[in-house]
């Protein structure tokens, strides 16, 4: 599902964030990346959805080829992504049903299939009561589900999490642990979190990659 040959990603020509990136993701695996701050986590996940131009190397998601992507294939390619960030990033402006309706219509769905689909994932993170509440009324917990909701809307193949937990006490970093191995195991989705603490007993099979200063080792 994810496949990486020698990749190098950085911001500037004089330092490689990433070096020499080889790896390889199987479809429905769910992996778990760690290490130290700063050694490339964030920036590793960003090239997944174009967020970062390779510079070097092969990156395949999806069966795509990520070198150079821009325009509808890239449009393509985050057809096939959800993302979730540690900070939700959800649009304070919009309802949280129209928070989860925004892939679908990004992705060409009409109005009233966007709403269908927002009220299952409502139902599913159990926030349908809060439908027309905007993100700063919800707890940080809440917010994140609305996160998981959007992130799942438009069925993709994959989903990246970005330290999904990091803001989230214990019972709120469960609720979410919960949907995102419901997400792996009953929907067949390909799971990468970024996370500085691996959950204990997590329950499913997981494989773990760590980097450390750019370079990306296969932990289990
Ligand atoms: N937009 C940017 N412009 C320039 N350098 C950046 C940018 N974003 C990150 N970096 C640098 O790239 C390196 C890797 O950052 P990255 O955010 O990928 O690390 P991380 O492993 O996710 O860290 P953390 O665990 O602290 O979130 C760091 O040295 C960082 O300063």
């Amino acid at each position: 599902m994810i496949r990486a040959k020698n990749i190098y990603l950085s911001y500037d020509e004089n330092k490689y964030v990433i070096k020499k990136g080889n790896f390889a993701i199987k479809e429905k695996e769910f992996i778990f990346i760690g290490g130290t701050s700063g050694s490339g986590k964030s920036t590793l996940l960003k090239s997944f959805y174009g967020e970062i131009p390779l510079k070097h190397g092969e990156l395949r998601i999806a069966g795509q080829n990520v070198f150079g992507i821009k325009g509808k294939a890239l449009r393509n390619l985050r057809k096939d992504i959800g993302i979730i960030f540690q900070d939700y990033k959800l649009i304070n402006e919009w309802t949280i049903e129209e928070n989860i309706m925004i892939p679908l219509k990004i992705n060409g769905y009409s109005n009233d299939i966007s709403r269908e689909q927002a009220t299952k994932l409502l139902n599913h993170v159990k926030l349908s009561h809060r439908a027309g509440y905007y993100p700063n009324e919800l707890s940080g917990g809440e917010q994140q589900r609305v996160a998981v909701a959007r992130a799942l809307a438009h069925n993709p193949k994959i989903i990246i999490a970005d330290e999904p937990t990091g803001n989230l006490d214990d019972y709120s970093a469960e609720v979410v642990w919960n949907l995102l191995k419901g997400a792996n195991e009953q929907l067949g989705i390909t799971v990468v979190v970024v996370t500085h603490r691996v959950p204990k007993n997590f329950g499913i099979r997981f494989r773990q990659l760590s980097i450390e200063d750019g370079i990306i080792y296969e932990v289990s």
